[in-house]
């Protein structure tokens, strides 16, 4: 059952945003959010909070750069818009960060970072040492070299998964993903008018990975599937995980203070 008490316990909180909720529909990066989001994480972690910021938005901040008119089709060219992309957005982040006296840490990451017993210590001792310091982490997908992800299994480009294996690595209490839409719903809302939202998700069955689907704009990737697997990480992992509107305002102050917005995924107790 959902614990009133949940939210005291969160300390150290993964936060991932997604392409969606840091650009307009027209492709342009949406800076009032940025603004936003960056000085509710700065306040967060004044007030002794862990925030660990997981974004995407490196091809998002590329296409802008480079002015393409559309989403990089190719592997190849999607590697290529990133690796501008990325760039722009870490110096974005590290001045708006750095307007509330914040330092920021890139750290990017491939997703086999848990399978391998070192390179997963290697992560997990960078993370302390950023959070003993006080610096704020901001990960993304390594798309330059995650090339053995795209071409086997793994879709390119799904840092909702990226989250939870954060989370995992970190031994966080509570990954938020910040979505461009209120929650997890029984069907696609964007495909149903009469979608009703889920407000805890306690058990991962058919029923509910079938109601999740792909993603809603151009801007984004994964849509809801990528979401529920996120969650079956943290459940597993006994994280809990919640998702909600990034274009709400405060979100995550919400969501630390007790209050039920979005869907909230219970980790399992067995840590
Ligand atoms: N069952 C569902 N509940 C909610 N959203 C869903 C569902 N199935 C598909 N979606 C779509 O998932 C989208 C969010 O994922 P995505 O487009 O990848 O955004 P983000 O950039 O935030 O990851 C929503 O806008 C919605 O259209
Ligand atoms: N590494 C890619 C991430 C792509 C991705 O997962 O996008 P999203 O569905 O918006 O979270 C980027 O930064 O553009």
């Amino acid at each position: 059952m959902e614990d009133d008490n949940l939210h005291k316990k969160n300390k150290r909180v993964v936060v991932k945003v997604g392409t969606s909720t840091l650009t307009y529909e027209n492709g342009n990066i949406n800076l009032s959010r940025l603004e936003k989001l960056t000085r509710e994480i700065s306040d967060l972690t004044n007030r002794g909070y862990e925030i660990i910021l997981v974004s995407s938005g490196a091809i998002g901040m590329g296409k802008a750069k480079l002015k393409l008119t559309e989403k990089p089709k190719t592997i190849m060219e999607k590697q290529a818009v990133a690796a501008v992309g990325q760039c722009e957005l870490m110096a974005l982040y590290s001045r708006l960060f750095g307007e509330y006296s914040h330092t920021v840490a890139q750290v990017l990451l491939t997703r086999d970072v848990i399978e391998d017993k070192h390179m997963r210590n290697n992560v997990s001792n960078t993370f302390k040492v950023l959070l003993s310091r006080g610096i704020i982490p901001i990960v993304n997908e390594n798309d330059t070299v995650s090339i053995d992800e795209i071409e086997n299994v793994c879709r390119f480009g799904d840092n909702d998964k990226l989250g939870a294996i954060v989370a995992n690595v970190t031994n966080s209490d509570l990954l938020i993903i910040l979505s461009d839409i209120d929650g997890l719903y029984d069907c696609d809302p964007r495909k149903n008018e009469n979608a009703k939202l889920v407000e805890v998700v306690e058990e991962i069955d058919e029923k509910l990975e079938q109601s999740a689907g792909g993603a809603g704009s151009d801007a984004g990737t994964g849509g809801m599937k990528t979401k529920i697997e996120a969650a079956k990480l943290t459940m597993d992992s006994g994280i809990n995980m919640i998702i909600a509107n990034g274009s709400e305002e405060k979100s995550i102050d919400r969501i630390l203070s007790g209050e039920k917005i979005g869907t909230l995924f219970i980790g399992r107790s067995e840590k």
